[in-house]
């Protein structure tokens, strides 16, 4: 089988890599910060150049791909994260014009994302018409919550109207799911519970490789403090601003100007830390506070703990967040290796730590990759 390139458009930036039939990676980068003090990095060399928007930042890709050499007509697809499928889209599938439509169909639920995944798909299709597509969607890897954790205590009309928890970050969960096995040279513990702290950030508690319960709900508003976003809010909270501001600057509000960079001036988790004002402080510690708070949530779903894993850009790169949390989580008996934590090692608990503590870099990218293999090879 020939390449694949996968395009993986997150709320604040566009990750891409092309695999070999192996899944070795052959070529990757990153569409980073777009819409502030963005860059563009390729095979781990950094450029500052301006990306105003995902367009300007998709466009900017695929020239770096073609001075790469990469020529899409030669690849045996291109795969896409898909960041909300619906109840309608619960696999990884090829992208017909129906399965498109449906992708658009589900972009209200996902204003910061469904949108940009489907420029993707739309941008692959004009450069290189004949070459196949495949999908992969954050939201399938929680099919398997209980109805009591997806079922908000709504009327059923509403649930009748698609009204549920979905979940998200589920490709970044399931690939954790695979790595850390490999990683900690060990059996997948019984009880995860897996942290995914990036621009968009969700808990998910992982019973025996399954998703039990995770922190997002309807769309990726709900749950942590994240970037831009409010996290769980009084729906009352939601009324009120509505009644004030109307439906479109509400969302604008929700989404975009809430959680760190509405506390803190900031939605960047490094520069909160390089600003050390008492506000950015402040919504350090939200952050922090927030996932504690869930996490006692989670680990209640799952009966117990066995292991906490940190994925994502703050929970792969960021020590003192990670400090912060494990010092809210003590009481679990967790001892954190300081040196561990500081170096960013894969293992952070000491040996005689109750629970264990991992970091597993997210790698949705070859998650997405490794599902359109099986799709094309289906084909
Ligand atoms: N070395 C680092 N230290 C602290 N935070 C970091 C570091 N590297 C990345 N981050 C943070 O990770 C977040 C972006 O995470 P990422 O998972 O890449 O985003 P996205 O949700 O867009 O995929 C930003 O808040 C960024 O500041
Ligand atoms: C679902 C979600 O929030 O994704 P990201 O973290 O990439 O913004
Ligand atoms: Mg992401």
């Amino acid at each position: 089988m020939g390449d694949v390139l996968v395009l993986n458009s997150g709320s604040s930036s566009i990750k891409f890599a092309l695999f070999g039939a192996d899944l070795s990676k052959r070529t990757s980068g990153s569409a980073v910060e777009i819409g502030g003090a963005s860059s563009l990095v390729l095979n781990g060399t950094r450029q500052e150049v301006s990306l105003p928007d995902h367009v300007a930042a998709l466009e900017a890709i695929f020239r770096s791909l073609e001075e790469a050499g990469v020529d899409l007509v030669n690849l045996a697809a291109a795969a896409h994260r898909v960041v909300h499928g619906g109840r309608n889209l619960r696999a990884p599938c090829l992208v017909t014009p129906d399965i498109a439509d449906e992708i658009g169909r589900c972009s209200p639920l996902a204003p910061l994302h469904n949108p940009h995944n489907l420029a993707a798909i739309r941008a692959v299709a004009e450069l290189a018409p004949n070459l196949p597509q495949c999908v992969s969607f954050d939201t399938a890897f929680h099919a398997s919550n209980p109805d009591v954790a997806r079922r908000y205590a709504i009327p059923d009309s509403a649930v009748e109207d698609g009204l549920q928890r979905y979940g998200f970050h589920g490709i970044s969960y399931e690939s954790l799911v695979l790595k850390l096995p490999e990683l900690s040279a060990n059996v997948l513990p019984d009880k995860i519970l897996a942290m995914h702290l990036g621009n968009g950030a969700s808990l998910c508690a992982i019973g025996n490789g399954r998703s039990v319960a995770t922190t997002m709900g309807y769309s990726p508003l709900e749950g942590l403090t994240m970037g831009t976003r409010s996290g769980s809010i009084d729906a009352n909270v939601v009324l009120k601003l509505v009644a004030d501001h109307g439906l479109q600057r509400t969302s604008e509000i929700l989404n975009k100007e809430s959680g760190l960079l509405g506390l803190g001036g900031e939605s960047d988790m490094r520069k909160l830390h390089q600003m050390g004002t008492t506000k950015s402080e402040f919504a350090i510690d939200h952050f922090c506070y927030w996932v504690v708070r869930h996490a006692g949530s989670m680990i209640a779903a799952m009966g117990g703990l066995d292991a906490i894993v940190f994925t994502g850009g703050i929970g792969e790169n960021d020590a003192v967040v990670r400090r912060k949390i494990l010092e809210g989580l003590a009481w679990l008996g967790i001892d954190l290796d300081p040196n561990a934590n500081a170096s960013g090692a894969s293992k952070l608990h000491t040996p005689s730590s109750k629970k264990m503590v991992w970091i597993v870099p997210a790698e949705e990218e070859e998650m997405i990759a490794r599902s359109a293999q099986a799709i094309m090879e289906e084909h």
